[in-house]
């Protein structure tokens, strides 16, 4: 089986990933799944972004065995694989990782991100959640954090396909999308309606949120404006 084309897009969506400035050192991580066959391309773990070439981006299955590679891969490898293994028959085929600072600062504080204007619901169909504190389990004499279980948890009750994120307290975002590309803008749009988040409650602490029919776009989509006032 040949796995280029994963192979070259997740090269491509790690290697753009300094230039979009939601990362330091090598804080952050770009996978692609191939729906069909199962198997993910991961960027390998602490390998600078320069150093990337398609070839060693690591592969492997949603048992976590890996397939291709020589490399150790990403640490945040099993989040990758629960997120797929929760959610790939929803469409999600790529998740990024980041330490994004203004993200990270709302994943720190055990907030929710919330929405507060027209940017934020082009992107996130409500506030961005943040996951409980997450438990540390031993693991063949490791330790896992349980980062996936905490994600999937927390959107038990939500759609990843209307909020494409998720801010996991005490670490930092995850993003994911339909492609490699719209997992990143996935994870820019994330940081930059936190860092407007952030200055917006610094100007105003009593925000909570943006009025219902500006952040309900989705809702006119779906039923149209007059239906909106007819609900309420
Ligand atoms: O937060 C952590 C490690 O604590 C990771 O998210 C690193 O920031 C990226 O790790 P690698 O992808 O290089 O393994």
């Amino acid at each position: 089986m040949n796995y280029q084309a994963i192979r070259e897009a997740c090269y491509e969506a790690n290697r753009k990933l300094p230039a979009t400035g939601l990362v330091d050192l090598t804080f952050g991580n770009v996978s692609v799944l191939d729906p069909d066959s199962g198997i993910f391309a991961i960027k390998p773990s602490g390998v600078d972004y320069d150093a990337l070439t398609p070839e060693n981006m690591v592969l492997l299955d949603l048992d976590g065995r890996i397939v291709e590679g020589e490399l150790r891969p990403s640490s945040d490898t099993p989040t990758h694989r629960r997120l797929y293994c929760a959610w790939a028959d929803q469409g999600v085929v790529s998740v990024v990782h980041t330490h994004s600072r203004n993200a990270v600062a709302f994943a720190q504080s055990g907030r929710d991100l919330p929405c507060l204007g027209t940017t934020h619901c082009d992107y996130f169909n409500g506030p961005v959640p943040v996951t409980r504190i997450m438990s540390v389990n031993e693991v063949d004499g490791d330790y896992e954090w349980e980062t996936g279980n905490v994600i999937v948890e927390r959107f038990a009750d939500l759609d990843p396909t209307e909020i494409p994120a998720i801010l996991v307290q005490h670490h930092g975002p995850f993003a994911w999308g339909t492609s490699a590309n719209k997992s990143v803008e996935n994870a820019r749009a994330l940081e930059i309606v936190a860092d407007m988040a952030l200055k917006s409650l610094a100007l105003n602490p009593d925000l909570t949120g943006a009025p219902d029919h500006l952040r309900n776009k989705h809702f006119f989509r779906k039923h149209g404006a007059s239906a909106y006032y007819g609900q309420r």
